[in-house]
């Protein structure tokens, strides 16, 4: 825990309506307005230049500020005040080059590794999802390879588009080549649609994943999916990387590559809550695309999806200093 005695929270929204001035995650303050240290810090990735198909996620991350205005200091879902138990700070956009993935690539590895540094937990809002290769990087420094949860629709384990390496649909490929994963313990949740071929599944079998379609969430339901990823998972160091169209389209229509048929926002949420317990030590939320949202449902949904990740990581962290 960074040395602030009691957090600094967000800004009261009894006295400063809630619409007013401009938007940080959540309104907490801005990761400079706490001495430039946080146990959290939510950042944004604006960055699409990876994207196969509908561009915008570049926005992604002001989109779900915005909509993050009305979130409020105490989670019951989780019984937890997650801003008050560890301090959550906005550390602002990592500035990426459009024009070159590369690059992006490296400079969005390397403000992880700074952002990183000395314990704390990073929480990304935006971009495709070729970011979370570097992230991963930068996670995997800190602690080793690390399980993965992949909500998402897609598998994101294909190997190139025209050729090109680091696009949104191989992040996770490349990762497993890297031996930044631990192999053991990676599951897709939400996975469903046409593939380019039955391989798709072979292939990505072989590097370790587990699947849990929409279909099987349904089937199943959220407990026993929570369970069964909670046990897959144990105590190992635990990265979620949510890409918004594991949603269905009438629950995040903005976003760059919509499949039909998928997760209620409800049931994506049930499942992050029943993950209480996992060492979760970075997440990701990316692909919201606000030219194709309406009425700022994707951001909502992107919003409070990452505000039940960021309250597993202060429950956590509240829970080490603890002990
Ligand atoms: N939305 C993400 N991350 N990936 C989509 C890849 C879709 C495709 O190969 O057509
Ligand atoms: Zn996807
Ligand atoms: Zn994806």
């Amino acid at each position: 825990m960074v040395d602030h005695e009691t957090p600094r929270g967000p800004v009261d929204s009894s006295r400063i309506p809630r619409y007013a001035g401009p938007a940080t995650f959540a309104r907490l303050p801005r990761l400079d307005e706490v001495g430039g240290k946080a146990d959290v810090a939510v950042v944004g990735v604006p960055f699409d230049s990876g994207v196969s198909y509908r561009p915008g996620a570049r926005f992604g991350g002001n989109a779900i500020r915005e909509a993050s205005r009305l979130l409020r200091p105490y989670n019951p879902a989780q019984d937890a005040s997650p801003f008050a138990l560890a301090q959550v700070a906005d550390g602002g956009d990592i500035a990426v080059n459009p024009f070159d993935i590369n690059e992006a690539v490296e400079t969005i590895e390397a403000a992880a590794d700074q952002l990183l540094y000395g314990g704390a937990r990073l929480m990304t809002l935006g971009g495709d999802h070729t970011i979370a290769l570097p992230l991963l990087r930068a996670v995997a420094k800190q602690h080793g390879p690390v399980a993965l949860l992949h909500f998402d629709a897609h598998l994101d384990t294909w190997d190139t588009y025209f050729g090109a390496e680091y696009t949104h649909g191989t992040p996770f490929r490349r990762a497993v080549e890297e031996g930044i994963l631990d192999t053991s313990a990676l599951s897709h949740v939400g996975t469903r649609g046409p593939l380019y071929g039955k391989q798709d599944l072979t292939d990505d079998e072989k590097m370790g994943f587990g699947i849990v379609t929409s279909a099987d969430v349904m089937r199943r339901g959220v407990d026993e999916v929570a369970d069964q990823l909670r046990q897959r998972v144990g105590n190992r160091p635990l990265y979620v990387s949510i890409d918004i169209d594991c949603l269905d389209p009438a629950h995040a229509p903005g976003t760059g590559t919509p499949e039909a048929g998928g997760m209620t926002s409800r049931e994506l949420l049930e499942i992050l809550r029943g993950l209480s317990g996992c060492n979760l030590v970075s997440a990701d939320v990316v692909e919201v695309a606000p030219a194709y949202d309406h009425a700022e449902i994707t951001s909502v949904a992107a919003s409070h999806t990452a505000y039940e990740l960021v309250t597993l990581m202060s429950r956590q962290i509240a829970e080490a200093r603890a002990q």
